[in-house]
């Protein structure tokens, strides 16, 4: 189910209550980069939201060295931002503090 995209101003707010993440340069994805204490720190948080991403059926562009996490998120069937986007990142947000 292909959600609606964010209008501008709802996508702001929630930017900013969501710690860390901003809009990226194309203006139609949300991005944030993880550091961790150490590679099994970063690894164990990428398989927390990879099991959250299957749940949601929202998956996230993203890329790891040793303990960094760098993160993408946009609804390609959407071309842009939608709701789905700012609840996988919250979910990311709470498994970086475990
Ligand atoms: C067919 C399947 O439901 C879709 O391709 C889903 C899978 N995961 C997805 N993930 C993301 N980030 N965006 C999507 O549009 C998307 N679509």
């Amino acid at each position: 189910m292909t959600r609606p995209k964010l209008d501008p101003t709802a996508l702001e707010e929630a930017l900013e209550k969501l710690e860390g993440w901003e809009l990226a340069e194309d203006g139609a994805s949300i991005q944030k980069r993880f550091v961790f204490a150490d590679f099994s720190e970063a690894f164990a948080f990428m398989t927390r939201a990879a099991l959250a991403a299957e749940k949601l059926n929202h998956h996230p562009d993203w890329s790891n060295v040793y303990k960094t996490v760098d993160v993408v998120l946009s609804t390609h069937d959407a071309d842009g931002l939608t709701e789905l986007d700012l609840k996988l990142a919250a979910a990311m947000n709470r498994f970086a503090r475990i």
